[in-house]
């Protein structure tokens, strides 16, 4: 089985993916929606993506690509992450006067970087390897640096300027594989189901409603995040995250009492909770 991932070699999501299928065979892409192009093609069996992060939120990317790709979650891993700065050897830091990196992580680094870099130029690259291999790989990179993952430096041959720029430590993203398969994992009675609904705008109370098919299961809902559908201002649809697998019955009835509901329910996925365990950052 072969897995897209957001490359180079050397991003969080390469690690996330080490960590959620140890033997997979990965192949990079330069972009989320790359990678799960790789998938919908039949080029590679599944996707690992970044979702979420506990510091900065949802990956919008990801978001967007989940609300219009018929793929289904069919495992999560979180990741606990810490950022470095990194640049050729023989720049200081009082030198840099650009810095390169994923949005997500330049957001977590923003304070870091206002603090000790107040001038230097913020520019955004497809992956944090990605920011890392282009400093390492331009011969005029004087003063340009990469905030990656520590790793990032050795694999690149850059120097670490510094380390544990992110503004909280414990940091944690959710990372997602995602693939055609309509048959989800088999249950394991720690299990998660991913849906996204739309309540439209048939009269109030209909996402109170559809929140309600869960609560009266007691059916525990672990995230509900709205999204808009870019159709006006105020129209969203809503990702919901609930305990269970789908083929729990109380799980299924309420599936099938949403869908009856007429509020555009699309079923993402169930798969097993990643739990509590704990993990060495990257
Ligand atoms: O660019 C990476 O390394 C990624 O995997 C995306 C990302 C960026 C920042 C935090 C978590 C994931």
């Amino acid at each position: 089985m072969t897995y897209a991932y957001l490359g180079p070699e050397g991003t969080f999501t390469q690690a996330a993916l080490r960590r959620v299928v140890p033997a997979g065979r990965g192949r990079p892409f330069p972009t989320v929606p790359a990678a799960l192009d790789a998938v919908r093609r039949g080029d590679c069996e599944a996707a690992v993506v970044p979702l979420e992060n506990s510091v900065k939120g949802v990956v919008p990317v990801t978001m967007d690509q989940l609300v219009s790709a018929e793929l289904h979650i069919t495992a999560e891993v979180e990741v606990p992450v810490t950022f470095a700065l990194m640049a050729r050897s023989g720049t200081e830091l009082p030198a840099v006067t650009e810095v390169l990196s994923h949005p997500h992580a330049l957001a977590q680094c923003m304070r870091w970087l206002a603090e000790h870099l107040p001038e230097a130029r913020v520019r955004p690259a497809d992956s944090t390897a990605a920011a890392a291999r282009e400093v390492a790989g331009t011969a005029s990179a004087a003063g340009v640096a990469a905030v990656a993952a520590p790793l990032a430096a050795d694999l690149y041959g850059l120097a670490t300027l510094a380390t544990g720029i992110g503004q909280r430590a414990g940091a944690v993203t959710r990372f997602v594989s995602v693939a055609p398969a309509w048959f989800p994992p088999a249950r394991t009675w720690l299990d998660r189901t991913s849906l996204m609904v739309n309540p439209g705008d048939d009269g109030p109370g209909r996402l109170l409603d559809i929140l309600t098919e869960f609560s009266s299961r007691d059916i525990e809902v672990s995230r509900l995040h709205s999204w808009p559908t870019g159709d006006r201002l105020g129209s969203y649809r809503y990702f919901i995250d609930i305990d269970g697998h789908i083929e729990n019955p109380p799980v299924r009835e309420a599936m099938s009492a949403i869908a009856g509901l007429g509020a555009g329910a699309r079923f993402l996925g169930s798969y097993p909770r990643w739990g509590r365990r704990t993990e060495e950052p990257v």
